[in-house]
């Protein structure tokens, strides 16, 4: 089944939540843990098994696990099996992007299901120009996986790129013009998402563009449920909002941190009602 199939059936199932796994060096001392791969494997896979059988979608940050090395990748292995085990779909976070012939060496590792670090979707950077991530796009096509493509990002100094003036408009609703066109007359919506952070305030922005929202930002950054219904209006239906830290902070107990998801989803629940 294609992703967007797959994936509008798991927010229906399991809520709109995105639960980022970010082990930052603060959290596993948090935790109690060191900040070694011991420490890292412990906590990553502690918040995979409260988490994954609670949500829609588990977002690992892959430079968390990058920072050790090849064997924090090993760890990410593991997180990206065990959350799918769990019937959680992952949506790793590598925000990657190059020139077309290197794009497709990315594509290979993360959405190509012979690859030990294949997920269900990837972040993506259309900053080297759209038609350079479309060996992605078109291996996700391939494989029913999906990709989601920064376009306007939560951190404040988004806008110097994506507010930039273009004939047709700006770099972010040139991103969002291309993602429609690649989505159209999908049901019930289409593979190709967008990153929308949830601390941008509003955005003139045309946000429906019949696929997913990745809306990182929510809890830790600020981001509220006002700030979501303000910003996306009548396209928050395919919102799916991300928080990372602040779920992550309950733990490392494992039932305080299943109660920190199941929260977080019960907080945004509504987000698609009229
Ligand atoms: O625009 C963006 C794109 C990605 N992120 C990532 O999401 C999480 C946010 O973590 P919190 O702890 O919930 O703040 C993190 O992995 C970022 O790299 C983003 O924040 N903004």
């Amino acid at each position: 089944m294609r992703f967007g199939s797959r994936l509008h059936e798991a927010m229906d199932a399991r809520g709109r939540i995105c639960v980022g796994i970010d082990p930052h060096a603060s959290l596993l001392h948090d935790w109690g843990l060191d900040d070694d791969v011991a420490g890292l494997e412990r906590f990553a896979l502690t918040a995979v098994e409260a988490i994954a059988p609670e949500v829609s979608v588990v977002k690992p940050q892959s430079a968390f696990f990058e920072r050790f090395g090849s064997r924090g990748v090993a760890v990410l292995e593991r997180v990206i099996a065990d959350s799918r085990a769990a019937g959680a779909l992952v949506l790793l976070d590598v925000k990657r992007g190059d020139i077309g012939s290197t794009s497709q060496a990315y594509a290979d590792a993360y959405l190509d299901p012979a690859s030990s670090l294949a997920s269900d979707a990837i972040t993506v950077s259309p900053f080297l120009g759209f038609g350079s991530i479309e060996p992605m796009i078109d291996t996700a096509r391939r494989h029913g996986a999906g990709v989601f493509v920064l376009a306007l990002t939560s951190n404040k100094e988004g806008p110097e790129v994506q507010a930039a003036r273009t004939p047709s408009g700006t770099v972010a609703g040139d991103v969002l013009a291309r993602l429609a066109e690649l989505n159209a007359g999908a049901t019930p919506m289409g593979d190709f998402g967008a990153v929308v952070g949830a601390t941008i305030g509003s955005t003139d922005e045309p946000l429906d563009f019949n696929g997913p929202v990745l809306a990182p930002g929510f809890g830790a950054q600020g981001g509220t449920v006002a700030d979501l219904r303000r910003i996306f209006g009548g396209a928050v239906r395919n919102v799916l909002p991300s928080s990372s830290r602040e779920v992550l902070a309950a733990g490392p107990d494992l039932r305080a941190l299943r109660a920190a998801a199941r929260q977080a989803n019960e907080a945004v629940a509504t987000l698609g009602e009229a």
